[in-house]
């Protein structure tokens, strides 16, 4: 469906976007993902058709759109901050799309009706959209978007505006509704929850590159680099040299997965692989904090040297802030970083 060969765009000497080679099946959802300035709105943005490129080519169901203006790439936008025209009521800011193409205006109706039943807001047509919540605007954001049956919709921070109760909830709609519809979905996010949430494949983005590619269980389960590991949210990184299923650390010795790469590298332990033992057996660490996260606690573990390691304890076992514990490492739970 969509498709980028080489993409480059520069502003000034830096390249927002080097050479992305990117591609998106029909009927699929694809989440750019990455910090803040890695490329991820100028990657929609020549999508589109709003940013035009220095080098590459974007093709749309095999053809080229180089040239193609924005109005003729059939292609849905639906932006952050929603955009939706003040002056105009509901079904006024959902036909919008509609309109420009001239559709008439009997069958406008009947479409906004439909979009606005599929979006849960049946028979909204007519209240003013100053008058909804903020959950209700992005509705009807989508409802606008998806109104023409554009074959490719882009989403940039779609729910960044919103509570976090609310963007859990509305995530899953939006996944629901997707799947139902069978639209193919490009979104940017910087909200990894969210885009793993939403997502059949995950695109993280670094210095206009893309550091990773995969389904949300791969990237989750095998951050490539330390860079992606840490924009997860892991922090238990450190140097160690490994040899055969063992790699040697400052946190001593850590058990790694057979296969993986050999010599000096970067370990990572996710916080489920740090097993708390009797004081007195494995790495000494002193408790530093102790976070209560719902169903498990979070404990920040201080080693005799190395990092400071995060644990992921049952509610009952946790240790209390300034006691000394051990520390065994889980290999299932350990990756060796690439670069
Ligand atoms: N019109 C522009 N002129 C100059 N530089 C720009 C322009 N648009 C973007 N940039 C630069 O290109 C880089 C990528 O920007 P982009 O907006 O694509 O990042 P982003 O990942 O979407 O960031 P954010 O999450 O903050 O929106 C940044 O360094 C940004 O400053």
């Amino acid at each position: 469906m969509l498709k980028l060969d080489g993409v480059t765009v520069r502003f000034g000497e830096r390249a927002a976007l080097d050479a992305v080679d990117l591609e998106v099946a029909e009927h699929e959802t694809v989440c750019v993902l990455g910090p803040s300035g890695s490329g991820k709105s100028t990657l929609l943005r020549v999508v589109a058709g709003l940013q035009p490129v220095d080098a590459g080519r974007v093709l749309l169901g095999g053809a080229d759109q180089g040239g193609v203006p924005v109005h003729r790439r059939g292609v849905g936008l639906m932006f952050q901050d929603h955009q939706l025209f003040p002056q105009r009521d509901v079904a006024g800011n959902v036909s919008f799309g509609l309109r420009m193409r001239g559709v008439p205006r009997a069958r406008q109706a009947e479409r906004v009706e439909e979009l606005l039943e599929l979006v849960g807001l049946p028979g909204a047509g007519r209240r003013a959209v100053g008058a909804l919540s903020g959950g209700e605007q992005q509705r009807v954001a989508l409802a606008r978007a998806l109104a023409p049956s554009p074959r490719l919709l882009m989403l940039d921070e779609p729910l960044g505006q919103l509570d976090r109760t609310l963007r859990e909830r509305l995530v899953v709609e939006l996944r629901a509704l997707f799947g139902r519809l069978g639209t193919t979905v490009l979104a940017v996010t910087h909200d990894q929850g969210e885009a793993f949430a939403l997502a059949d494949r995950v695109v993280v983005m670094r210095d206009g590159h893309i550091a990773q590619t995969g389904t949300p269980l791969e990237v989750w389960q095998r951050p490539a680099s330390e860079f992606v590991a840490r924009f997860l949210g892991f922090e238990n990184v450190v140097a160690g040299v490994v040899s055969g299923v063992v790699a040697s650390t400052e946190w001593g010795e850590v058990p790694v997965p057979a296969g993986s790469v050999q010599g000096p590298g970067r370990v990572l332990v996710r916080p489920a692989g740090v097993r708390l033992l009797p004081a007195g057996s494995g790495l000494p660490c002193e408790v530093a904090s102790r976070t209560f996260r719902g169903n498990h606690v979070a404990l920040r573990l201080r080693p005799r040297s190395g990092p400071v390691l995060e644990a992921e304890c049952g509610v009952r076992d946790a240790a209390g802030v300034g006691e000394m514990v051990g520390v065994g490492f889980v290999g299932a739970e350990v990756v060796v970083l690439g670069g």
